[in-house]
């Protein structure tokens, strides 16, 4: 029993019978009660667990399959619980496992187009080629479906503040990781990141993410910005241009299409040397230009940066 002269007021009450309960447990219970404080301290500390697993595939199940052109579709999959965080670091993939036409096994790697600030799922946005075997299993799923999901994979470490700027070079499929990195700087008050990408496509109709068309579901994540960037609306995930109207002086994006319309104000062509001059940062030692698109492409930038002076540390290709 504590004893407790009766002259004290409620609050003082409370703090003295705080203190005498301290004073009077024994050595024992004394770093029983720390241990638990502790315990309590770090735990609740610890960032929350991820759902994936990098060596083992886990069951994810497609809520919603929504079309976005004529051969890329948009899909969501629902994570175990609502508040569930999926655990992919900004830059890394997943690795998908699906079925082709013949019925074999078939893994290819996609970049979700969420963050873990999406809880409880993510989305892929998937271009599907004719005679793909993954295609063809992105083609047939179904909502209600489940696909199996391992990772995170990759070898883009993405660290705030590693650099000053990045040139960003993507054709058809290969904006996934763009966006996702673009996002993730974005969404980040404390990332002051510039960021000039320059997207290639057939047509204008290729195009992915660029901006949302009213029949495509909204969605809109809130944003903390620093006074530059302040948001007069939430921020549309599904927005290239969006990016580049809210945040001018951080993003710019250059689109360019082999075959483009009658009127068209962007680039023409294949992604020139010259394209990348004028719309990507010149080479330094706190840039890095980084470049995702079919092999061709792939290739065909990594001679142009070559040759424009850009070195093998200030290149990355997904
Ligand atoms: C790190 C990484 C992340 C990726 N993220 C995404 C993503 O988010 N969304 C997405 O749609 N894709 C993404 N891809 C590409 C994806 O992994 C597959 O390569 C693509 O879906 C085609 O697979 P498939 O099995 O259907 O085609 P395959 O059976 O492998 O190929 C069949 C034919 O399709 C054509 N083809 C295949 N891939 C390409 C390509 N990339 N560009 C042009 N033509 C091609 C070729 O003509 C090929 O002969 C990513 C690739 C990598 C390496």
């Amino acid at each position: 029993m504590l004893n407790l002269p009766m002259d004290l007021r409620f609050d003082e009450l409370m703090i003295k019978t705080k203190f005498d309960f301290l004073m009077q447990l024994s050595h024992l219970q004394l770093l029983g009660f720390v241990v638990a404080v502790l315990v309590i301290y770090v735990l609740r500390s610890r960032k929350p667990k991820g759902c994936l697993d990098p060596e083992n595939f886990k069951e994810f199940k497609l809520v919603k399959k929504t079309q976005l052109t004529h051969n890329a579709s948009k899909f969501r999959f629902a994570l175990p619980k609502p508040t569930s965080i999926f655990g992919l670091p900004v830059g890394q993939h997943i690795v998908c496992r699906g079925q082709d036409r013949e019925g074999k096994e078939v893994v290819r790697p996609y970049t979700p187009i969420t963050l873990d600030s999406d809880l409880g799922f993510f989305e892929l946005v998937v271009k599907m080629y004719p005679n793909g075997r993954m295609s063809h299993h992105f083609r047939e799923m179904k909502e209600g479906e489940y696909l199996p999901v391992k990772g995170p994979k990759g070898r883009f470490k993405y660290k705030v503040g590693q650099g000053r700027a990045f040139g960003m070079i993507a054709g058809g499929s290969g904006i996934t990781p763009m966006f996702q990195l673009t996002r993730g700087i974005l969404e980040n008050p404390k990332d002051k990141t510039n960021m000039n990408l320059i997207y290639a496509n057939v047509t204008v109709n290729d195009i992915l993410l660029k901006s949302v068309s009213p029949s495509f579901e909204r969605m809109t994540f809130s944003l903390k910005t620093n006074q530059e960037d302040t948001l007069s609306a939430p921020l549309l995930v599904e927005e290239l241009d969006n990016f580049a109207v809210k945040f001018p002086n951080r993003f710019k994006v250059y689109y360019v299409l082999s075959q483009p319309p009658e009127t068209w104000n962007g680039g023409i062509g294949h992604v020139s040397k010259e394209m990348i001059q004028t719309h990507c940062p010149a080479p330094a030692s706190d840039i890095q230009i980084l470049r995702c698109g079919p092999p061709g492409m792939n290739k065909a930038m990594a001679t142009h940066l070559e040759a424009l002076g850009y070195d093998s540390k200030m290149q990355f290709e997904f």
